[in-house]
């Protein structure tokens, strides 16, 4: 059964283009464009709705601070205009897929229309996100539009953090996190309905709770249980891939959008996307009123970070009103991430620079224009050698619909993609699930913790096989499952899903205590969980390397992280001092707040904090009781161990892959070089890395792992 329930559908949607001619010189650069938008209608337009204060202190009032009319905004939503019709269906069917164009109100009306009509009683409504920063700010807002304080009706849980209270009806949360809700009950019992939202992102977690729910609705209805409501939602998902999965569910689309959004493509490609992305973000600049908004699309933290420090430098020359740069990515602490939903001065102009993780979801209120500049940095993983590719691909035609999205949320608004419609067309429609292409070791141990059968359980698209094996025989080698064939947690196993992280760095810390080295352990982990602590601006290149030096071990780049980490913890003034030891402030922070999170599992669990001292072997060997998987031995021979600086060593991973050590590691100049080392990632650019290395002694592995010590013997 389709309904239709408005007539405003994407495809009628302006598709224009923009001709970016040269691209040469930022300031004199001049885009042609067709059918512009008029300015001063949509200003009086933007100022009827935007805003609303909400109670975590984020301010979102308007630009012109006229405080939004929550409540209008929300009945001018087209979910809400078809609510009768709506919960009709939802309370006619158990399992239904909700298709509805971006900022129609599917996230933030669904759960309180389910929610008013008290469908609901004693049961709560679970609504999840691919990413906490989606579910943090849309708790926020619909516990605004509740008039209820955050945590109570209405509430959110992330890792590490949650925002929920017995009372709470509608909570939002990450996949994750209800994956790990269903390992203690995974009939998910507490729930009357689960919402899927953002479907069509596939994540390894969504795609394991698409199977969990579809289990736990059928286990309840056996054992006759209250009904299991599931509503999958998303704005471009692959409706047949899902409505076959969920044996041919009702599928409900609503058309309709609140704003339009123009959409310019460029008329030429683009060598240079980054450059492109500035050019544009001045041209719109010099030419749009202030409290326009602008949110651009890149790859990463250093690339957010470049394009950051070229905007502020042009921007001291370039006509318009003064900008308030604001980063987001997955490694910024969370109040920093916050920063983007603060209100900005009259007057002055918003530019938000964000990785993918703004991509679905959000609403970023003032944002008036997106800069899409269509490419995205994705991981993807070698089964045989635990190799990870890092690599700048474009991205798919649902990525781009869904950061267009991102704008006209409170008003009119535009996006210019910086490709071409030629290229757009051609790209595919969805990215290949994450669940075909990434490592499962995290997700099998969850799986395995629920109770399921790996061999059965039912999937939307299957992993390769060897994948799902590699997966079992690493939780068999770390000691998490009793067996690879009919798999069972062990007592360590138990323990490891306490813990938010990989299962090996889970392991390394449970085996702290042995090694008497739990302080340390907890620092280094939390120091590895965020991103490059080290800053090396091209331009003081010589002179970061320099200062860098006072915290170098010999042993190498873990020993050095732990050094970094400890001085900063000791820095009374830490944004100062990380200035001047060329650090970065923002990745030691999330460093410091995912350590404390990571400390409170431990002293849940029991387990005695205590430090080694100087004693770091002790360490060492307690990071490869997890990490045992990532050694590499120096190959004998030309530009082997013997052969000069350890620059030009090559060395083999116990999964045989060959590689070199990073050039920006510790001992890529050690003399002679090390025999053995310890690896955190093995790399994939145009060469082969391995990066974050530490040198330790052959027969450890033999300690710490033996069995595992044992197959590499036999496999060399
Ligand atoms: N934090 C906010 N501040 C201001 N307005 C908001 C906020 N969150 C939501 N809104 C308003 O509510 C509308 C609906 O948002 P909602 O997230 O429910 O849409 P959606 O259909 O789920 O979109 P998407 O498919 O992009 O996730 C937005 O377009 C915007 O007008």
């Amino acid at each position: 059964m389709d309904s239709k329930y408005a007539s405003v559908g994407k495809e009628k949607e302006n598709k224009k283009s923009f001709e970016n001619n040269s691209l040469h010189k930022v300031k004199k650069m001049k885009l042609c464009y067709e059918n512009n938008v008029n300015p001063t209608k949509e200003n009086q337009k933007e100022s009827n709705v935007n805003g609303v204060k909400q109670n975590n202190g984020l301010n979102n009032n308007s630009s012109n601070d006229i405080p939004e009319d929550i409540q209008a905004v929300r009945k001018t939503l087209p979910v809400y205009v078809v609510r009768g019709r709506l919960l009709e269906e939802i309370k006619k069917h158990n399992t239904m897929i909700i298709m509805g164009e971006t900022g129609s109100g599917k996230t933030t009306q669904i759960p309180q229309l389910i929610y008013e009509q008290q469908l609901e009683s004693k049961f709560v409504i679970a609504v999840t996100q691919p990413r906490r920063v989606a579910a943090i700010t849309l708790a926020l807002r619909v516990a605004a539009e509740m008039k209820t304080e955050i945590g109570s009706i209405v509430g959110y849980s992330v890792r590490f953090e949650d925002v929920t209270s017995p009372t709470t009806k509608v909570k939002y949360l990450t996949d994750g996190m209800l994956l790990r809700e269903a390992v203690a009950d995974p009939l998910l019992k507490r729930y009357s309905t689960i919402i899927l939202d953002e479907a069509h992102e596939r994540t390894v977690n969504t795609d394991i709770l698409f199977g969990i729910v579809k289990l736990a609705q059928k286990d309840r209805k056996e054992q006759k249980l209250n009904p299991l409501k599931v509503i999958i939602m998303s704005a471009t998902m692959d409706v047949d891939a899902f409505r076959n999965f969920y044996d041919n569910c009702p599928v409900i689309y609503l058309e309709g959008r609140t704003y339009p959004v123009t959409i310019y493509h460029s008329k030429m490609r683009h060598e240079d996307y980054q450059y492109a992305a500035v050019c544009t973000i001045f041209q719109l600049h010099a030419t749009t009123p202030a409290n326009h908004d602008f949110l651009v699309f890149l790859t990463g933290q250093e690339e957010i970070e470049t394009v950051l420090t070229n905007i502020k430098q042009i921007a001291k020359e370039s006509p318009g009103p003064p900008i308030k740069v604001c980063p987001l990515y997955a490694g910024l602490p969370a109040s920093k991430q916050l920063q983007v939903w603060k209100k900005t001065p009259p007057g002055m102009r918003k530019i938000v620079l964000a990785t993918n993780i703004a991509e679905a979801s959000v609403t970023i209120p003032e944002i008036k224009f997106v800069i899409d500049t269509g490419v995205v940095k994705e991981r993807t993983w070698c089964t045989s050698t635990g190799a990870e590719r890092l690599a700048v691909r474009a991205c798919s035609q649902a990525a781009g619909w869904q950061r267009a999205g991102r704008a006209g949320r409170t008003a009119a608004g535009a996006a210019y993609r910086l490709y071409t419609a030629r290229d757009f067309a051609a790209r595919l429609a969805h990215n290949a699930p994450e669940i075909v292409r990434c490592p499962l070791t995290s997700s099998m141990l969850m799986l395995i913790a629920t109770g399921m059968d790996p061999s059965t359980f039912p999937l939307i698209d299957s992993p390769p096989r060897d994948s799902i094996q590699a997966s079992l025989l690493l939780l068999k080698e770390l000691g998490a499952i009793d067996n690879e064939n009919d798999p069972k947690l062990t007592i360590l196993g138990k323990k490891m899903t306490a813990f938010p992280i990989d299962p090996k760095y889970s392991k390394v810390l449970l085996c702290a205590p042995e090694y008497n080295c739990l302080e340390e352990a907890l620092s280094l982990v939390a120091v590895m969980s965020s991103e490059n602590v080290f800053h090396t601006p091209l331009h003081k290149r010589e002179e970061a390397l320099k200062v860098k030096q006072k915290f170098i071990s010999p042993l190498g780049d873990h020993i050095t992280l732990l050094n970094v980490y400890k001085a900063f913890c000791k820095a009374p003034l830490k944004k100062q001092w990380c200035k001047e030891n060329y650090l970065n402030h923002k990745n030691l922070s999330y460093a410091y707040e995912v350590r404390s999170q990571l400390l409170s599992v431990c002293q849940r669990l029991n387990l005695p904090i205590t430090s080694c001292g100087n004693v770091l072997d002790q360490l060492l060997k307690c990071l490869l009781s997890g990490l045992f998987t990532n050694c590499a031995w120096a190959r004998s021979g030309a530009g082997g161990a013997g052969a000069g600086g350890a620059g030009g060593a090559r060395y083999v991973t116990s999964a045989g892959a060959a590689a070199a050590l990073h050039p920006a590691g510790v001992l890529h100049c050690a003399r002679p070089p090390p025999a053995a080392v310890l690896y955190t990632e093995l790399l994939h650019t145009k060469r082969s890395y391995l990066v974050t290395v530490s040198a330790v002694q052959p027969q450890w592995l033999q300690q710490v792992a033996p069995e595992f010590a044992r197959r590499c013997r036999s496999n060399r």
